[in-house]
C-alpha cells in the first residue's frame, strides 16, 4: 500500500474526569502529505500523544475531523475503524515492549500482526521481506529476551509495517536508545517512508532527532505553535487567526502588550504600543 495523506480540521480533545476537564487539544489544523516524514515536538503535556492516538483511531475526538487517505475517522463505525487500524494505520506506542508479544520471536510477532488483516484476505508483504526492511533478518527467530533495546525497537517497527500500512505513527520511537541504535531506527523509518511511500509521524523530545527531520511541527498548549522546515523555524497562523510567537519574540512582547500590525509592502511588523509613535527603524519584526 502506498502512503496516505493525513489532515485534521479544528481538532479538539477534552479529557473529562471527575471534578475538572482537561483540554488537551484546542483546535489543531494539521496537514501531512502522503509519504512525508514529520516530527511532532513540544513540551510535556502539550498534547502530542493525544494527537497521535487520535490519528491512530484509538479514541474519538471531542470535536473536529480527521482525514486519513479517503477516510474521515469520526464518520467510521467501530468495525470500519478496527479494519483501518488492522491494515492501514499503525500506531507504535512508546516503549518497544508495548508493541511486542514477549513470548514470540520477531518473525512470529510480524505474523501475529498480519493475522487480522489476513482475515480480510488482504494482499500482505512476505514476513521475511518485512524483517529484511528493518535489518532484522539475522535475529528473526531469536527470543526477544536476547535482543538489544535497539533490535527490540526494530522488531516493533517490523510489527508496525507488517501490513504495509499507509501511515506509521510512532510515539518516541528513539527514547531510551543509545545514539547508534537511535540513528539506525531513524534511518529505517526514513527508508520506509522514502521507499514504500509510507507517511511517518513521530513524536520526539530529542533535539538531535528533530534536527534530522525534514519537517517538524511543534505543539504548544494543544495548538500548533510552530513549524520547522529544513532547520528554519516558522510561526503558524491558525484558522482563527492566532499566531503563537516564538520564545525570543515573546520575551520582547510579553503577554498583554498591545501591538499594531503594520504592513510595509508585504512585510508585516508587530509594533508595540509604546513604540507605535516611533520611527519604523525602532519596530520589532513579527513573524
Ligand atoms: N487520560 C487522561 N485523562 C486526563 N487528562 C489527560 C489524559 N491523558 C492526557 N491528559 C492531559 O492532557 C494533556 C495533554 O497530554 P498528552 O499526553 O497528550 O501530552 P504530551 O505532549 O504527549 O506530553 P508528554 O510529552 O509528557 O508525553 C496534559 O495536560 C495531560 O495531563
Amino acid at each position: 500500500m502506498s502512503g496516505a495523506a493525513i489532515s485534521t480540521r479544528g481538532l479538539v480533545h477534552i479529557y473529562r474526569s471527575e471534578g475538572h476537564d482537561v483540554a488537551a487539544l484546542s483546535g489543531v489544523d494539521l496537514s501531512v502529505r502522503s509519504g512525508e516524514m514529520i516530527g511532532l515536538l513540544g513540551p510535556s503535556g502539550a498534547g502530542k500523544s493525544t494527537l497521535l492516538t487520535l490519528l491512530g483511531g484509538l479514541f474519538r475526538p471531542s470535536a473536529g475531523k480527521i482525514y486519513i487517505g479517503d477516510h474521515e475517522l469520526t464518520a467510521l463505525t467501530v468495525k470500519e475503524l478496527d479494519r483501518l487500524r488492522a491494515r492501514e494505520v499503525s500506531l507504535m506506542l512508546q516503549g518497544a515492549s508495548r508493541n511486542l508479544l514477549p513470548y514470540l520471536t520477531p518473525r512470529q510477532n510480524v505474523e501475529f500482526a498480519q493475522r487480522a488483516a489476513r482475515r480480510d484476505s488482504a494482499d500482505l508483504p512476505d514476513v521475511g521481506e518485512v524483517l529484511d526492511r528493518v535489518g532484522l533478518s539475522e535475529y528473526a527467530d531469536h527470543h526477544l529476551s536476547g535482543l538489544t533495546p535497539g533490535h527490540l525497537q526494530l522488531a516493533a517497527v517490523a510489527v508496525a509495517i507488517a501490513t504495509d500500512p499507509g501511515v506509521v505513527l510512532a510515539d518516541e520511537p528513539t527514547s531510551q536508545l543509545d545514539h547508534e541504535a537511535r540513528d539506525t531506527v531513524l534511518k529505517v523509518l526514513a527508508d520506509i517512508s522514502a521507499q514504500q511511500g509510507t507517511t511517518v509521524v513521530l513524536v520526539t523530545h530529542d533535539p538531535q532527532v528533530a534536527a534530522v527531520m525534514p519537517r517538524t511541527i511543534t505543539i504548544r498548549d494543544g495548538r500548533i505553535g510552530g513549524e520547522g522546515r529544513a532547520g528554519e523555524e516558522y510561526a503558524v497562523v491558525t484558522a482563527d487567526g492566532f499566531v503563537h510567537l516564538p520564545d525570543h519574540a515573546l520575551a520582547a512582547l510579553p503577554p498583554g502588550t498591545l501591538v499594531r500590525v503594520h504592513d510595509q509592502d508585504g512585510i508585516y511588523q508587530l509594533i508595540p504600543e509604546h513604540e507605535a509613535g516611533g520611527t519604523p527603524g525602532a519596530t520589532k519584526e513579527g513573524s
